[in-house]
């Protein structure tokens, strides 16, 4: 006999733009991505072959185009809230809603010496990625994050006193070329309602921009002893600045660029400190990742 142990569905990839017209000429504009997924009665669509409480993908996807129109989508731990607690609200059966929204830059353009009323520039890959989970009788959770961050420091990195064994060829280095790319979340303490999220809103830009400035002034000024060590750091700050977050998750690939022996080349010197070209690695990487969290914060609400 088999059962169905967990599904969920929705749809994925739903690109929206928006802009805003403001009174004073100005355009405010916002792109994003956006994942919906939901869970409840809905087992006998699998089992028994009945759509009757199926929200249909399309549904999901209109959804999000009508509720971008009727609400902010500024910041996008609002939007994903309103959107989640909207499939609960709207559909009895219904007992979970996971959001992702996605958003990719657009910053305003200098133009003249000043910041231009409606021209943008696609000025960084890095995401601003928000997940939020609403449960019925459950609250909301949101973890909010930046993925795609790419940054290399050219010195100011070392690696040694590791473990060495019969296995180990790496040798120990007190100047190395550091690069990752950042993807990092932050768990927000577990919202009550709709409600809080919204008392809450002026918090969640203002995080962006200090995890970001942390992250990125950490990986710059740290003479880093360690991936491990730097994206600690990282996380403790964040945990610092940001009170209603729990805790803090970063993922770091530490992306290799090798030395190139150059010797067999009429004895041209390119390592150790005369090393100045380097092949970068595509593969494999190093991964690193951790999670810092508050003492005595609570997951649960
Ligand atoms: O910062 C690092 N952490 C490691 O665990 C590791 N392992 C390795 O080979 N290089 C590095 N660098």
């Amino acid at each position: 006999m088999s059962t169905l142990s967990y599904a969920r569905y929705g749809k994925d990839n739903v690109r929206v733009y928006k802009v805003t017209r403001n009174d004073d000429g100005t355009q405010d504009v916002c792109e994003m991505t956006v994942c919906t997924l939901l869970e409840g009665d809905i087992a006998e669509s699998w089992t028994k072959s009945d759509n009757k409480n199926i929200v249909a993908t399309d549904t999901q996807k209109q959804t999000v185009y009508v509720m971008a129109k009727l609400h902010p989508v500024n910041p996008p731990e609002l939007f994903a809230s309103i959107l989640g607690d909207h499939f609960l609200n709207q559909y009895s059966h219904i007992h979970v809603a996971h959001v992702t929204v996605t958003v990719h830059k657009w910053t305003r353009m200098e133009v003249d010496g000043k910041p231009h009323p409606h021209s943008f520039l696609r000025d960084g890959e890095e995401k601003r990625v928000v997940e939020a989970v609403a449960g019925r009788g459950q609250g909301i959770t949101i973890k909010s994050g930046v993925k795609g961050l790419l940054v290399l420091k050219s010195t100011g990195s070392q690696f040694w006193g590791f473990h060495r064994d019969e296995y180990t060829r790496l040798p120990e280095v007190w100047d190395r070329i550091l690069s990752t790319e950042v993807e990092a979340q932050w768990n927000w303490r577990p919202f009550h309602d709709l409600d809080e999220v919204k008392k809450e809103v002026a918090a969640f830009n203002p995080a962006w921009d200090e995890a970001k400035k942390i992250t990125l002034e950490t990986f710059a000024k740290e003479n880093s002893p360690s991936v491990q060590n730097t994206m600690y750091l990282m996380a403790e700050q964040i945990l610092a600045a940001v009170p209603r977050v729990d805790n803090v998750e970063y993922s770091l690939p530490n992306k290799h660029y090798f030395e190139v022996d150059l010797s067999w080349f009429n004895g041209l010197k390119n390592t150790g400190k005369d090393a100045e070209v380097y092949a970068p690695q595509s593969d494999p990487n190093g991964l690193i990742q951790c999670t810092v969290a508050r003492k005595g914060a609570s997951p649960k609400l």
